[in-house]
């Protein structure tokens, strides 16, 4: 665990730092709170020890700004008091803190403190796997790549770059839950998202947009690239059956294409929309394929 001390006695800054050295932690330890906010912009740090008063941004300061930050990590924080009173226990919880040490610190009390937090942090992880990502499939789920989607817009419009948009969605998928049963579905469902991710660049995402759709953000896409990674997917989804106990199953998949950002504009809606279209169209037109859309903003 990453542990950032904003600490501006030297003597109290190096105690902690060889402490939670030997403890096993991996230890930054700055001087002052703006130095602190730095490193914790910098770097991901699961724990902040800082203390109350500082020069320029003081503990409870610094706790505001980072619980400010829009941040999917937790970083949790102990500030160090020497004040001993409930108003500035509640000041400093109000600002963001999750707990206290008083100075002069006791190593069995940091010890203890330490537990705490990485129990909080592991039940934080927890919590946001679940609330992220897709249990069957293990990508990310509907809310997460629509916030993905979102980002990739606003970061296409600021950076004058294009972004693809993709909507996978596996062909007679009730046919298969109906021939093979429920687990088998399951089954296809995974190997759908293995066979997907092979093909994908290393910045594209994927998600699990609804039961056997999957929405796929390819950034710094033109026309061109996105149909092209698009006939890929198709190629590895149904190149061979699925392995299953009741046999093979044939897979394919049917996929509406289409590109927003760059002088094109769109937001994530209208590219959804697109998207969305042109598979209906590659549905209707016999599945196995791939349709591209533009945008019609
Ligand atoms: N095994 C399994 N099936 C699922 C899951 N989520 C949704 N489904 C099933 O997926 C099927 C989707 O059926 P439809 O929406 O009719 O689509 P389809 O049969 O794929 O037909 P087209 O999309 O038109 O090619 C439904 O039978 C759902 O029960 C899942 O997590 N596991």
């Amino acid at each position: 665990m990453k542990i950032l001390v904003a600490e501006d006695d030297t003597t109290s800054r190096l105690l902690f730092g060889a402490t939670l050295r030997k403890l096993g932690y991996t230890v930054t330890a700055v001087e002052n709170g703006q130095k602190a906010w730095e490193a914790w912009e910098q770097d991901e740090y699961s724990l902040l020890i800082s203390d109350w008063m500082m020069p320029d941004i003081d503990g409870p300061q610094l706790c505001k700004m980072i619980r400010a930050e829009p941040s999917l990590r937790y970083t949790y924080i102990i500030l160090l008091t020497a004040l001993d009173g409930k108003g500035s226990y509640l000041e400093g919880m109000d600002a963001g803190a999750d707990d206290f040490i008083t100075k002069p610190f006791d190593e069995e009390q940091l010890v203890a403190r330490l537990r705490v937090a990485e129990r909080i942090l592991a039940l934080h992880k927890k919590l946001h796997i679940q609330a992220t990502y897709d249990r069957l499939t293990g990508v990310w789920n509907r809310a997460a790549i629509m916030d993905h989607l979102e980002k990739e817009v606003g970061r296409a419009a600021c950076q004058s770059t294009s972004i693809g948009v993709l909507v996978a969605d596996l062909d007679h998928f009730k046919r298969i839950n109906d021939a093979y049963g429920h687990p088998a579905g399951d089954t296809v469902l995974q190997e759908a998202v293995r066979r997907m991710c092979l093909v994908l660049r290393p910045h594209d995402r994927i998600g699990r947009y609804g039961g056997e759709e999957f929405l796929i953000i390819a950034p710094e896409c033109t026309e061109n690239d996105v149909v092209i990674l698009a006939e890929q997917i198709r190629n590895s989804i149904s190149r061979e059956p699925v392995d299953s106990q009741s046999g093979g199953i044939p897979m394919t998949v049917s996929l509406g294409v289409t590109i927003g950002g760059n002088q094109v504009g769109g937001d994530a809606g209208t590219l959804i929309a697109a998207a969305d279209k042109a598979l209906y169209r590659a549905k209707i037109a016999g599945r196995n394929r791939v349709e591209f859309s533009n945008l019609e903003v």
